[in-house]
């Protein structure tokens, strides 16, 4: 169905037009769909292409885009598992690595994003870093992998100049997205939050919910809300900020305290007259749940929690905290006890608007599945456990 120029402005005071969202949720698609994508920024341009997803005929592909050699472009944390530091900032680009006989150059870039392989491949490199230092599309291209849930590295075209950037990739069938969109897309995918719907679903130990579901309104990430009772506005409102756990809210895994955590937040906020639960989808840290199995699958050869995170090349936290000040905003609340023992938390929730007048502890007993886990939040995230 097309959109008329009338329904396209017609919400909110925002236009589908401002492609913003709606490009970047397009790049990071076809990202995830093994596709390359042009981003720019200013008159320069690359060409980007997730590693992990990386198919050895593109490699001649983005060299027949561009004059030069593509680039392999890592964060700083997986750069410095294999021994190579940016020139500046964040990300290093690395010259292609020279093959062994009967290897296969894409195989040995997927070594590079993934450590799954580096006990496989304790030989891999050395690698050297490229002669020209990163620009903001690589940066951007990064953020991109990780918008897209995949690991954060790429094989980049070389970079050159564009007057048109988007008119060059459409004639060939590429899609562009601007360096400064995809990282400015966390606050705008935020900020355009709106409430959908809402219906009440009864919860064994809270009868009295409601919950609320929050999507922005150019299709990005959805999160929801279970409003507890009927929590009064005035008064700083029982609040639990609760990222997403597959395997710990739903399957009840005992390697986390998460499970425990959403059932015992809900438990306390029937008890003490009414709270508010955001859910938010940001599983595994915000790193996805594949990119979580694989931090697992580290913690399984003896890395811990935070190192497995760094060694995939994230940072050992990627949320946000935008949306879920944002629901609150839109439920009308302003102030919180937060329910946590993480004092990013209450740093990031206040950063974004909302007050926090108590952190509300809201620790559960060990288990001997959980137990270095928990001591590695204490000891490594500064989680206030006892
Ligand atoms: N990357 C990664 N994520 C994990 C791991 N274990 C649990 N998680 C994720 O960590 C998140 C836990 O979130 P929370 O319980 O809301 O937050 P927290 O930082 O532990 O702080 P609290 O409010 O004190 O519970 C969920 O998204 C889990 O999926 C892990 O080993 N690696
Ligand atoms: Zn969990």
């Amino acid at each position: 169905m097309a959109i008329s120029p009338k329904t396209a402005t017609d919400r909110g005071g925002k236009t589908l037009f401002d492609h913003t969202i709606v490009t970047v949720e397009r790049a990071a698609s076809e990202l995830r769909r093994g596709r390359p994508v042009l981003a720019w920024d200013q008159q320069r341009a690359v060409v980007v292409q997730s590693a992990e997803l990386l198919q050895e005929d593109w490699i001649d592909g983005l060299r027949s885009l561009a004059d030069g050699e593509p680039v392999v472009g890592l964060t700083y944390n997986r750069a410095n598992i294999l021994h190579v530091l940016p020139r500046s900032g964040d990300v290093a680009l690395v010259l292609l690595p020279e093959i062994m006989a009967g290897d296969s150059q894409a195989r040995v870039i997927q070594s590079m994003a993934d450590p799954d392989d580096d006990l496989m491949r304790p030989l891999l490199g050395p690698f050297h870093v490229a002669p020209t230092g990163a620009e903001p599309m690589h940066e951007a291209g990064l953020k991109l992998c990780k918008l897209a849930r995949l690991l954060p590295a790429a094989l980049f075209s070389a970079s050159f100049d564009v007057p048109d950037a988007p008119g060059w990739a459409a004639a060939r069938g590429l899609l562009s997205v601007a360096a400064k969109d995809i990282m400015s897309y966390d606050q705008s995918d935020a900020a355009a939050l709106r409430q959908i719907t809402a219906a009440k679903v009864p919860l064994a130990g809270a009868e009295q919910t409601t919950m609320v579901a929050f999507r922005p309104d150019d299709g990005g990430t959805e999160h929801f809300a279970l409003l507890i009772g009927d929590p009064n506005r005035h008064d700083p409102v029982l609040t639990r900020i609760h990222s997403e756990c597959f395997t710990g809210d739903l399957l009840g895994s005992l390697k986390c305290d998460c499970g425990e955590q959403l059932n015992g937040a809900i438990r306390h906020m029937q008890d003490q007259g009414g709270g508010v639960l955001l859910y938010l989808a940001q599983e595994g840290r915000g790193i996805g749940l594949i990119n979580k199995l694989r931090a697992y699958q580290l913690q399984d050869q003896g890395f811990d929690t935070v190192d497995a995170n760094e060694r995939l090349g994230f940072q050992s936290d990627e949320r946000i905290f935008g949306p879920a000040a944002q629901m609150l905003k839109i439920m009308g609340f302003d102030k919180v006890r937060l329910l946590t023992n993480n004092p990013l938390k209450v740093e990031g929730l206040e950063a974004c608007g909302v007050t926090v007048t108590e952190r509300v502890k809201h620790a559960f007993p060990s288990n001997a599945h959980n137990d270095h886990y928990l001591k590695t939040k204490k000891k490594r995230s500064g989680h206030l456990l006892p």
